[in-house]
């Protein structure tokens, strides 16, 4: 029998169910599924609507919905551009894989062996692995424990990345370097973002080199799904990123100054538009979506998939790419949010063909003609009613639309998700955007894609942005005699576009999901938005409906939008504004200032930068004025770096953009009454620092790091002479704990070839570490040992008393720190969910399994 036939076998076995095509609920076999309703894996719905548009061929349909029944195996990625990366992926190699592979001989049954551990062939350097056993069962299966438990250890420290195959697509055909102004317009969890952040750091060194130029701006318009891009920030550590909280379709402008100190609009070098989608791509991964597809899902989500498609193209830098992506297969959401915006933009933005790009991946091209259903699952037979952009293209404008670059992978060609990917590259200011003057010395035309075109240094824009007050125009395209609107997601009460309104059959099954429905609702048209949006009239999300917010915005009127969507594309008259609908979103009144507790850079008169640079000798190389604080008075308990752009773009944007968080957090107070500095080193950001700290710093041998990772609160006595030495110069407080492995001695069995730094602590007559138990695990798994045993426990509850070792003081030590209490910002949220759940416009019914359990 076939490998994948075999492994099909498997799955079914443990499910126990071969041929009714349900399971639980909670979508695992056996795992959350005892005493839930079962899923029926069957929606005649999706059937007649898939066979309708003959995507798949024929021969390959009962493979394709074979497929789609099976749990989604798990995936993950190695952080390419650590330079911890070689050393996981030998450690995983060396290790786990052997474990895993004996699990997996016994999990096929009856002797049969399921495939081992492979790469994924299309991913750079063999940074990608696929292991054929669902997250459920690593999660629960004794066998691959100590897998599980790096696995989540790892993660955590973002090493590695758990993440759908398909998933990891998108950022690698966006072509991230780490000069690049770089906006993730849909951002939430962050599993994209992650790679995208690994891009821009693909150069780092370990010296006191600039930090990279290059920046990830991280939207979202769910402000508590950007908790969860906070701690995608936490796990990366980088000084060059930011998050938002905006609808996507009408994202702010941010301004930055150019070298003649003018302002100018900030364009983006890359964009990636991961939009809302209906998610059926996803159907492995969240099976509850059997119950709910039906098309209307997708057609619901169009027009504010083809706006934020717009907004993302009006940002981005002539020269520059832009990703459109969605784990949805519906050609709704796909061809015809591209066809359309490809014909309102003339020319100036092409589909790029990057078939070849990730050789090894199987894909299919884009479809060039599909059709549309009405309401009661009927198809449109008759002609397309000219305004609506659900449908093909004429078919005379084909050849220079090159609908086929767009890409698909289907779920049965590689045991993976479905998704869609489109990669478009932007030659030339859009018709409707005002093109920078000749006097500004900028090249407004660009005939390559290469980022190479100056980016023009005024880009003044005009009142475009729709009048204050004045009834929106309906949108035109997916208007019917219901008023249907769009964007609100399938089965929400005049929710539905006409021509897909769903029978009473299918209202009483969104009924039964009636929560996700009202996610799905939330999530999109953002209409909650952020905390305490609407106290502050800010931040509301346009969608396409929202008619409240119409009327509010009538006290707009007149104002000058100059922060906002007008400006933004420099616009002038659109063509497109009866297709897209006029922006309705506009930012706040000038001078408002979010809640969000303020940015505070410390200048260089601030007794906490001058305690710190003594302290640990940061040196004049120290980019000492990019250190912030999240409060203006009293005690600073947090400090943060951020890059000079990231600085620059906070302090000129503060008041129109809402930025939930920037940075890495570099040091936390500590306040011990012996201690002669109250700022401890993070762990988190212990890499941007290590190059500038020249005091304080206690280099410790491999029996010393063994002893300190293992030991809570270790001896002074127990370490080596030398270390005893030294320690016998330093006072009490914290300190640079280094160690660098000498191969030509005896440090052999460590995978690292670099040095390790870690967080510590002298006290008088002991040391400890100011690092969790994750950072330990990792740490003594690269050094080829063990942890003991309470220390796994602890690891893999994922509890946070356990894991942070942070906050605790030894001896004489750090004492009980007020630092680890986040400013309100991590702490409160950040305990969050991190893998993409695939489809964040279905709301988080369907978003984000844990991480850690
Ligand atoms: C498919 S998910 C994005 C997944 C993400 N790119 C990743 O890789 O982890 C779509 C996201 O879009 C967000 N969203 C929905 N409507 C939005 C809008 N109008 N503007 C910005 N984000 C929106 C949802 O909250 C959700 O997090």
């Amino acid at each position: 029998m076939p490998k994948r036939r075999r492994r099909e076998g498997a799955w079914q076995r443990r499910n126990k169910k071969t041929n009714d095509h349900s399971e639980g609920s909670g979508g695992e076999p056996g795992v959350r599924g005892a005493g839930y309703t079962p899923i029926v894996k069957e929606n005649d719905r999706f059937v007649k609507y898939y066979q309708g548009q003959e995507l798949i061929p024929e021969q390959e349909w009962d493979q394709f919905m074979s497929i789609l029944r099976q749990p989604l195996p798990s995936t993950f990625r190695i952080t390419g551009t650590r330079h911890v990366a070689t050393a996981v992926r030998e450690c995983l190699q060396q290790t786990f894989f052997l474990e895993l592979s004996k699990a997996l001989q016994g999990a096929g049954g009856q002797g049969e062996e399921l495939a081992p551990p492979t790469p994924l062939p299309w991913y750079p350097d063999q940074l990608a692995w696929y292991v054929p056993l669902s997250k459920a069962f690593i999660r629960k299966s004794p066998d691959v424990s100590k897998f599980h438990r790096f696995l989540v250890d790892e993660s955590d420290q973002g090493n590695i990345s758990r993440q759908e195959a398909v998933s990891m697509i998108p950022p690698l055909v966006l072509d991230v370097l780490p000069h690049h102004k770089v906006l993730d317009m849909c951002a939430a969890p962050g599993s994209k973002t992650a790679q995208l952040i690994e891009m821009i750091h693909a150069n780092d060194e370990r010296t006191p080199s600039p930090l990279p130029s290059g920046v990830v701006v991280a939207n979202d318009a769910d402000n508590k799904r950007c908790y969860m891009l906070v701690h995608q920030a936490k796990r990366l550590k980088s000084p060059c990123f930011m998050v938002t909280n905006h609808d996507a379709s009408v994202f702010p402008v941010l301004y930055h100054h150019d070298e003649h100190d003018v302002r100018c609009p900030l364009y983006y070098d890359r964009v990636l538009c991961d939009v809302p989608c209906s998610g059926d791509g996803t159907l492995r991964k969240n099976p509850t979506i059997w119950r709910s597809w039906n098309p209307a899902l997708g057609a619901g989500l169009h027009r504010l998939q083809l706006r934020i498609l717009n907004r993302g193209l009006e940002l981005l830098q002539p020269g520059g790419r832009l990703v459109y992506s969605t784990c949805s297969l519906n050609p709704v959401e796909n061809e015809a949010v591209l066809a359309t915006i490809l014909q309102l933009c003339r020319g100036a933005v092409e589909l790029v063909d990057v078939s070849d790009q990730l050789p090894g991946l199987r894909t299919i091209p884009g479809m060039t003609s599909w059709k549309v259903m009405k309401k009661k699952m009927e198809w449109v037979s008759d002609t397309k009613p000219s305004s609506s952009t659900l449908f093909p293209p004429d078919p005379s404008l084909l050849p220079q639309l090159n609908l086929h670059r767009c890409v698909r992978v289907l779920p049965h060609h590689q045991d993976t998700g479905g998704f869609f990917i489109a990669v478009l590259c932007k030659s030339d200011w859009l018709p409707w955007q005002r093109r920078p003057r000749d006097s500004e010395g900028a090249t407004a035309t660009s005939s390559s894609c290469e980022e190479t075109a100056p980016r023009p240094s005024v880009l003044e824009g005009e009142e475009g942005g729709g009048r204050g007050g004045e009834e929106r125009e309906k949108p035109s395209v997916l208007m019917d005699e219901t008023g249907g609107k769009e964007g609100e997601g399938c089965g929400e009460e005049n929710g539905e576009p006409s021509v897909l309104v769903g029978n009473e059959e299918e209202k009483g099954g969104e009924e039964e999901g009636g929560e996700e429905g009202g996610e799905r609702r939330r999530v999109l048209t953002g209409e909650k938005g952020g905390d305490g949006e609407k106290e502050r009239g800010e931040g509301r999300p346009s969608g396409l409906t929202a008619s409240e917010d119409e009327k509010e915005r009538g006290e707009g009127a007149g104002e000058k939008a100059a922060d906002n969507d007008g400006e933004g594309g420099g616009t002038t008259s659109r063509p497109g504004t009866a297709i897209l609908g006029r922006p309705g979103h506009r930012h706040g009144k000038k001078g408002r200032v979010y809640r969000e507790d303020p940015y505070v850079f410390l200048t260089d008169d601030s007794p906490v930068l001058q305690l710190i640079q003594s302290y640990y000798g940061l040196g004049d190389a120290f980019p000492s004025s990019q250190l912030l604080t999240r409060s203006v008075a009293g005690k600073k308990r947090n400090v943060y770096l951020t890059s000079r752009l990231v600085k620059e773009l906070l302090q000129r944007n503060e008041l129109h953009v809402k930025f939930i968080n920037v940075g890495v957090k570099v040091l936390a107070r500590c306040d011990n009454r012996t201690a002669s500095c109250p700022f401890r080193i993070c762990q988190e950001g212990i890499e941007s620092l290590v190059p500038f700290i020249s005091a304080n710093r206690l280099s410790l041998t491999l029996d010393d790091l063994l002893l300190v990772l293992r030991e809570p609160n270790p001896l002074s006595t127990g370490l080596a002479p030398p270390t005893q030495e030294t320690l016998s110069h330093m006072g009490v407080g914290p300190a640079l704990f280094e160690y660098t492995p000498d191969r030509s001695k005896e440090d052999t069995r460590t995978l690292y070839d670099h040095p390790i730094y870690l967080s510590g602590w002298v006290a008088r007559k002991s040391v400890r570490l100011y690092v969790d138990k994750k950072y330990r695990c990792h740490y003594l798994a690269m050094l080829g040992h063990e942890p003991p045993q309470t220390m796994c426990l602890a690891s893999v509850s994922g509890r946070r008393d356990c894991d942070s070792e942070e906050g605790r003081g030894g001896e004489g030590g750090g004492g009980k720190e007020e630092g680890d209490v986040e400013s309100g910002v991590e702490e409160k949220k950040g305990e969050v969910e991190l893998e993409e759940g695939g489809n964040g416009g279905t709301g988080e019914a369907v978003a984000g399994e844990e991480l850690r359990t």
